[in-house]
């Protein structure tokens, strides 16, 4: 994308209105959203997140199936995430929010408890060791995660990375986690629930083309 476009799409996000770009400072400050996510949407349902969200397609395409509960897509990348939020004020989709902020920061963007279920789509499988620490499922990651979900509360991964796949999985078992559901090729193996089944996501699409399996586990952190 050109650097025209890019800076088109940052001035629309700025007047969009399911849009939240909070600076770094506000966020470890006391962001206004933390614990008040209720207040943003105008109801208390349930919150849904995407970290990593890209263009958001799990979170707009979650947010149509399911009504009754708020979805929000967290990306750094305000240009990428401005396809989903402008398509859910298109389609008038108020159960719909973009957040601009780093994944490390999530239980400053989260109050305790506050978060029903997350979806983690399409990780960059970070394989270097050197790079393991940015890698979205390692055990400090999961530790945010468990801060912010309520009790019960499910955590989504899906990818084409084998090596992602198997590191997970692995570290689930070692640490004890609940492995609800888990299929190393979602596509064949029969069994994967529709959310996964009916959604892909732009990454996904590349990856499709291309032949590559894709994944899916469902989990609990304990
Ligand atoms: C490989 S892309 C996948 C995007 C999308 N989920 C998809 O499947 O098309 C990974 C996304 O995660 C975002 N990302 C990676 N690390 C991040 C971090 N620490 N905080 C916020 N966003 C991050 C990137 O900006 C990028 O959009």
């Amino acid at each position: 994308m050109g650097s025209k476009n890019k800076l088109k799409r940052f001035k629309e996000n700025e007047t969009f209105t399911n849009v939240v770009q909070p600076a770094r400072e506000e966020v470890l400050d006391g962001f206004e959203y933390k614990g008040r996510w209720a207040s943003f949407f105008g109801n208390d349902n349930p919150i849904v997140l995407e970290l990593g969200c890209g263009k958001g397609e799990y979170t707009v395409g979650l947010a149509q199936i399911n009504p009754d509960k708020n979805h929000i897509g967290i990306d750094i990348k305000g240009a990428r995430f401005w396809r989903g939020a402008k398509t859910a004020l298109e389609e008038k989709l108020n159960n719909v929010a973009f957040l601009r902020s780093q994944i490390e920061l999530v239980d400053h963007l989260f109050a305790e408890g506050e978060v029903s279920e997350i979806w983690i789509t399409f990780p960059d499988p970070q394989i270097k060791y050197k790079r393991a620490k940015h890698r979205m499922t390692n055990p400090e990651f999961l530790e945010r995660y468990k801060k912010i979900l309520a009790p019960g509360g499910l955590i989504n991964l899906k990818t084409d990375s084998e090596y992602m796949h198997g590191y997970t999985l692995g570290l689930l078992q070692g640490l004890g986690h609940e492995i609800v559901y888990a299929n190393h090729d979602v596509y064949k193996n029969e069994g994967a629930p529709q959310e996964v089944l009916g959604i892909q996501t732009f990454y996904e699409n590349q990856y499709l083309e291309k032949g590559k399996s894709i994944t899916y586990i469902q989990f609990r952190i304990n």
